[in-house]
């Protein structure tokens, strides 16, 4: 074919007709590519190639969309052209709608119309599917006519995730392609499909190992000139059968169980439920007036708001300027372990999954074998979990410390006891060779008083993890003031490379997650003595969205945790009486906690906590009358009279005591911005996804609000410091409560060595 190029810029198109000889030169001249969303091109004369160009995943923005529609013109109206291919640029079909769009004001070619255009074309359209096909982007390729995936593809409709439903078509074309049952599922869990499960519940064609926009072009060619009528999706009936009442019931009772109070799961429910009763055109209308009710929920911009949080903590700056984009990790292939309790296990799995070499210390001989049996166990059921290789060979097990001589990076696990850390410590900086990065998995401890044991302090950073360590995403790497900014890169690196989300925070006591645990904790604790029982606190939490309210958590983590830590902090007094007994250091304290441990009851472990269960171990909560009749002898004991507390009162003394704290750590720099915090609170503290993170949460409730009501209860409790709003709140409400992410903005920033 001759290279007759004709190229044209119009409203982010370029229109290009050249032979295949020339695709290569023009793929190396990317600089033209830049301000291209679609680009068109003709591949052995008669198939028409559309490519989307919008890196970094090709997202559907209105430059692209434009892009579609008049490059989809050009090919229906060039006679020469008998068949469509649509692909995407870097080997990455398409991510969907640009999610950035959806806040802004919506320009350009509307979605679903777009998609109708293809569908309805004279010419076969071929979807070559690389990378990924999601949300908008897999219901492009449902309104072509036939789907060509890379084996290594994955497809599926996330929207529900961003607390939106597949609004382009996708609840009404994907269940009269693969049934009712596999479209809802795939809908309310939003998950990712494998090439080779999409080609099985026929939602693609065909499935090859080599480039797809090969193999679509061939098909293309292939199928030049036959009837279309039998591949519109639109046009199939939706298949029925005599049980999908009961499939309907069910999946909603699913959904309703496991969303927690999001609303999404529950509409994409009934938007696929009106794919079976309407036909459909007036399925898609129902489709878009479920849609658009999402749309401007706030739930969907809280999903919206946390997508974009959890990409943007791995772009990390401490106050001192040190950067993610100007300080280098270090390459780590060895790792040691020092400690194989749960949580050191935990890690050691982690660590052997992404591929490092793992020396695994014990001291005790009985307890290396016990935990390298369970270890082994962890690995065994993951890797049938994944589908993946196993991991055992990559694990060296030993009783002696010296064994780690030789590692790039060392991730202490044992005891939560500074001089049992610090002992360690001391041993490793002697026997590590030079430069091996020293870490602690501690959930409070002082990193710099660690490294402070060490002969090179800038090599230590924490690494707290959350349990099990191997299942939980989130990773806090914490920076001492002397560790370098090579340590922490690298430690964010490693958090990575183990499928964490790792958030770079400041060394102060409990860091982030477990400093805002605090006063939340404290306002639980009070409210059980001015009268309400655990389960009505609980009931509250639940209902707004956490998996299991405070007391619950308390009895399953353990209550002797945090009474060790008071302990050590000297606040447990036994045997106190009078006034004292409720105040230390001049604010309200609650000894609750630590009473209940003094009756061995630990929770969960005991069979007795907060609430009972059937045996030690059991895991189904039941209120207690023991524990009600303990509360009210405790109140009378103080000369506490008990209240019927509303749950505004117990939802807002919780949540607004934990945001408090929140506003606190970023005054003082602990925490970079408010994406840090929330993040860290989703992933680790079962904040509920729906509702964007504490620190979202507040700026949706109104920071004024927020601020009058502490005022109202620190003037209610004055001995109550975590209720006193921090001036960071003060300053935001004064200045007319901006936006969450102009926040930064108005911290100060605080000096630091680092
Ligand atoms: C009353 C009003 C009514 C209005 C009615 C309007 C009607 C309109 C109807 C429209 C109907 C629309 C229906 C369709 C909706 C959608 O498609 S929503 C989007 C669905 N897609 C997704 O959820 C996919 C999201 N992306 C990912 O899961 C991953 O990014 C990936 C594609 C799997 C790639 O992963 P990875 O390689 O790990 O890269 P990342 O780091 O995740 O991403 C790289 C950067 O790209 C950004 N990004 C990714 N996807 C999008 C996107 N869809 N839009 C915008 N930006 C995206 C991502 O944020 C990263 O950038 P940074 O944040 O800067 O790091």
């Amino acid at each position: 074919m001759g290279a007759a190029v004709h190229s044209g810029n119009r409203r982010g198109t370029k229109i290009v007709v050249k032979d295949d000889a020339e695709e290569k030169k023009f793929n190396n001249n990317t600089k033209d590519l830049l301000d291209i969303m679609a680009f068109y091109s003709r591949v052995s004369g008669s198939v028409g190639v559309i490519t989307l160009q919008n890196p970094p995943v090709n997202a559907l923005s209105a430059a692209v969309r434009q892009g579609i529609v008049d490059t989809m013109h050009r090919a229906l109206s060039e006679p020469e052209v008998k068949s469509v291919v649509i692909c995407g640029q870097n080997g990455k079909f398409c991510g969907g709608a640009d999610i950035r769009e959806f806040r802004a004001n919506m320009r350009g070619p509307p979605l679903v119309p777009m998609i109708h255009l293809i569908e309805a074309a004279e010419k076969p359209v071929v979807a070559a599917i690389e990378g990924v096909a999601l949300g908008g982007g897999l219901e492009l390729a449902l309104g072509c006519h036939y789907r060509i995936a890379h084996s290594k593809a994955r497809l599926g409709l996330p929207e529900v995730t961003l607390g939106l439903l597949p609004g382009a078509g996708g609840t009404q074309r994907l269940p009269r392609l693969i049934g009712v049952p596999a479209a809802l599922e795939l809908i309310t869990t939003g998950r990712h499909a494998t090439a080779a499960e999409a080609l099985q519940l026929g939602i693609v064609d065909e499935v090859t190992d080599h480039s797809a926009v090969d193999a679509a072009v061939k098909f293309a060619q292939s199928v030049a000139g036959k009837s279309l009528d039998a591949r519109r999706i639109s046009t199939y009936p939706c298949p029925r059968s005599p049980d999908l009442a009961e499939i309907f019931e069910k999946a909603m009772q699913e959904v309703r169980r496991s969303a927690r109070g999001a609303i999404a799961p529950v509409t994409c429910v009934q938007a696929v439920h009106a794919s079976v009763t309407l036909p459909y055109a007036k399925g898609m209308e129902r489709e878009r007036e479920l849609f658009s009710t999402l749309f401007t929920s706030g739930q969907a911009h809280a999903l919206q708001y946390y997508f974009f949080a959890q990409r943007a903590v791995s772009r990390w700056s401490t106050p001192s300027g040190a950067r993610w984009d100007t300080s280098k990790p270090r390459p780590v292939h060895k790792a040691a372990v020092i400690g194989l309790g749960t949580m050191g296990r935990g890690i050691t799995v982690s660590l052997a999954q992404a591929g490092l070499s793992v020396v695994a210390v014990e001291t005790q001989e009985k307890q290396l074998l016990e935990a390298k049996q369970a270890v082994s166990g962890m690995l065994e059921r993951s890797a049938k979990r994944r589908g993946a290789p196993l991991a055992h060979d990559k694990i060296k097990y030993s009783c002696s410390i010296q064994a780690v001589a030789d590692v790039d990076l060392v991730i202490e696990a044992v005891f939560e006891d500074m001089a049992l850390k610090k002992t360690i410590f001391q041993q490793l900086s002697g026997i590590c060779k030079p430069g091996t990065f020293l870490c602690t998995n501690t959930s409070g401890l002082d990193i710099d008083e660690l490294a402070s044991q060490t002969q090179s302090p800038e090599l230590v950073v924490g690494m707290h993890f959350f349990a099990p360590a191997h299942v939980m995403k989130l990773l806090e790497v914490v920076y001492g003031p002397r560790s370098s900014p090579e340590a922490l890169a690298t430690a964010m690196e490693m958090g990575k490379k183990m499928g964490k989300v790792s958030v770079a925070v400041g060394n102060c006591r409990g860091f982030v997650g477990n400093r805002m645990l605090k006063p939340y904790l404290e306002q639980a604790f009070f409210l059980l003595e001015e009268g309400a029982t655990p389960e009505q606190v609980d009931q509250v939490l639940e209902e707004f969205g956490f998996a299991m309210g405070v007391f619950k958590v308390s009895d399953l983590s353990g209550l002797d945790v945090g009474w060790k830590v008071r302990k050590a902090d000297g606040l447990v007094v036994p045997g106190s009486t009078g006034k004292s007994a409720r105040i230390r250091g001049g604010s309200r304290y609650s000894p609750l906690g630590d009473l209940l441990c003094e009756q061995g009851r630990f929770g969960q472990k005991t069979g007795r906590g907060w609430y009972q269960y059937d045996k030690p171990g059991g895991r189904v909560a039941k209120p207690d009358p023991w524990l009600h009749g303990f509360l009210e002898e405790y109140r009378a004991r103080h000369g506490l009279v008990a209240r019927r507390i509303d749950h505004q009162e117990m939802l807002e003394r919780c949540l607004y005591a934990l945001i408090n704290e929140g506003f606190q750590i970023l005054q003082d720099g602990i925490a970079a911005g408010p994406e840090d915090i929330d993040v860290i609170y989703v992933l680790g503290y079962g904040w509920p996804r729906h509702r964007g993170g504490p620190m979202f949460y507040a700026g949706l409730v109104g920071l004024d609000k927020v601020l009058e009501r502490l005022e109202h209860y620190h003037q209610v409790y004055p001995n109550v410091s975590g209720l006193k709003p921090c001036s960071l709140i003060r300053k935001l409400a004064a200045s007319s409560s901006p936006p969450i992410h102009r926040w930064r903005e108005f911290i100060q920033k605080p000096r630091s060595q680092l």
